[in-house]
């Protein structure tokens, strides 16, 4: 996570280089605390926690162009989808259940299906059981605002340190392009009028949340033609305003899902359109980028889902003594601690390594140009997963300033057995075009195959780094490149590592 700039924080400022777990100490303690083992709001923690949600609320009380929440597919994975809804009673059983059973769930969330505030009861019970029996579970709760003012008391009597309010514009003019209505006051407001007051309360609630100290991440969907330009007034607006962190996610939009947008054939972003976007918002503002975009009903380490793992009449079955599972799961969290402090050091001194390389630059000019490499990793920091069994690559960019993490890019399984018959692109084909601006693949092993296939398509694969903290290896692979002269930009004196 980029958190060169953090406002809710105090205004910290760093530059140079630093790991994303370097970049954590620049908060101040107790910012820290609340963000270290959050997933979703800090990219270090999202290599070593998970999350789960629960699907509790069903209804809405606005419409977004983009949101059908009757399409289901269990196979999908996408905000507002789940495959049963739950009783307050019943989702906090599971939740117990998965806290035992995956002692890195650190995070509770209620994200919908619908949203969490147009069901305040059914909402705020699960809470209030969660806080009293499972008292090491941080909970949190996504929202579109519009009833946040009048529950922000309520959701702070819970303990929660942590609440996401989607904002897509703070103009009522683009709103209305993408809210047809908003149900307020018993009766639907429509256009631009909806726009107006949807706007109003989200600001008042992200004051009234920011005044009681509570850490506020901001979702905006960029939707291209609609808010794509819109948004970096958004995140100046809300940075003003003490928003800790802000994510742009992409609009998912495909005809069959049956939403407005789907249907009128808008499209969502390219990567390097929200790449762009992101780091266009960048400047103003810590922005998100690790957003897996999750179902509502979502279970395990971010970009994967085992809700199988946890039906309803599978918890039935299970005895959960959560006294001795929260002492198994402090353990736990103990270790995870004890080998990212093993993996900081370790990438601490990459990154010397990189700057004494930068060091030795003799002009700006003479820099190597920077670079995306791809990784594969099913978590713990470590490169340590088999190219034929990633279902998403993590991408950095690596300079000479640093190793930053710039998204996660979802890809067919390769080897699922299924490939070619009759796609007239088969899935390594499909995988190559979604690597297509990265100059290397780094994972534990690759097979023949998509080895001379990515070599071919000027994407380097490499197997060599295999257990090693992301962004050491990164660093490395990047060094190796400079020497080699490959990253020479035009025009530039060359410049070779002698080292
Ligand atoms: C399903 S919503 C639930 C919480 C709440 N109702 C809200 O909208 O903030 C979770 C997040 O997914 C986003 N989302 C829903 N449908 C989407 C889509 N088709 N494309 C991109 N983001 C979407 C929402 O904007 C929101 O930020
Ligand atoms: S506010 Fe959330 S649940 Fe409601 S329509 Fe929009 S995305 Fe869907």
């Amino acid at each position: 996570m980029d958190l060169n700039v953090v406002s809710q924080s105090g205004g910290c400022a760093s530059s140079g280089c630093g790991s994303s777990a370097d970049r954590l100490s620049h908060l101040p303690e107790a910012i820290r605390a609340k963000v270290d083992n959050h997933p979703c709001f800090s990219e270090d923690a999202h290599h070593h926690y998970a999350r789960m949600h629960v699907a509790v609320a069903p209804a809405c009380n606005i419409q977004c162009h983009y949101c059908n929440r009757k399409y289901d597919c269990s196979n999908e994975s996408r905000p507002g989808v789940v495959s049963e809804l739950l009783t307050p009673d019943r989702a906090v059983k599971k939740v117990i259940a998965v806290a035992a059973n995956i002692p890195q769930m650190t995070v509770l969330g209620i994200a919908g299906p619908g949203d969490p505030l147009a069901n305040p009861e059914r909402t705020l019970e699960t809470f209030r059981q969660l806080s009293e029996k499972a008292p090491d579970i941080r909970l949190c709760v996504s929202t579109n605002g519009l009833a946040l003012p009048e529950v922000v008391d309520e959701i702070c009597k819970h303990n929660i340190e942590h609440v996401t309010i989607t904002i897509n514009c703070v103009d009522p003019d683009v709103g209305a392009k993408i809210y047809p209505w908003i149900f307020w006051n018993n009766r639907r407001v429509k256009g631009r009028k909806a726009a107006e007051i949807l706007i109003a309360q989200q600001q008042k609630g992200l004051e009234m949340l920011v005044e009681r100290g509570v850490l506020v991440k901001v979702n905006s969907v960029l939707i291209p033609g609609v808010n794509d330009e819109h948004l970096k007034e958004v995140s100046r607006a809300v940075k003003a305003k003490g928003a800790f962190l802000h994510n742009v996610m992409p609009l998912i939009a495909e005809p069959e899902h049956g939403t407005f947008y789907g249907l009128m054939g808008q499209r969502g972003p390219s990567n390097e359109e929200l790449q762009t976007l992101q780091d266009a918002c960048a400047g103003d503002m810590a922005m998100m980028r690790h957003c897996r975009q999750c179902r509502a009903d979502a279970v395990g380490m971010l970009g994967e889902d085992r809700g199988h793992e946890f039906t309803l009449d599978k918890i039935e079955t299970m005895e959960i003594d959560y006294e001795a599972a929260m002492a198994r799961r402090a353990e736990i969290h103990a270790e995870i601690e004890a080998n990212r402090t093993a993996q900081r050091q370790q990438t601490g001194e990459a990154f010397v390594s990189l700057s004494s390389l930068k060091r030795g630059l003799k002009t700006k000019a003479a820099e190597p140009r920077p670079v995306l490499m791809a990784v594969a990793t099913t978590g713990g920091g470590v490169i340590n997963q088999h190219f034929g069994h990633a279902r998403e690559f993590l991408v950095y960019e690596a300079s000479v300033n640093d190793v930053r993490f710039v998204g996660a890019r979802k890809v067919d399984l390769y080897c699922s057995g299924g490939d070619t018959c009759g796609d007239a692109e088969t899935t390594l084909q499909k995988i190559i075009r979604t690597l297509k601006d990265c100059e290397a693949v780094l994972c534990s092993k690759i097979g023949y195959e998509p080895w001379s296939q990515l070599e071919e398509a000027g994407i380097t694969p490499n197997g060599e780094h295999a257990m090693e903290p992301i962004e050491e290896a990164i660093a490395a692979v990047y060094q190796e490149m400079v020497a080699s002269g490959q990253l020479e930009q035009a025009g530039a004196e060359p410049q070779r590592l002698t080292a």
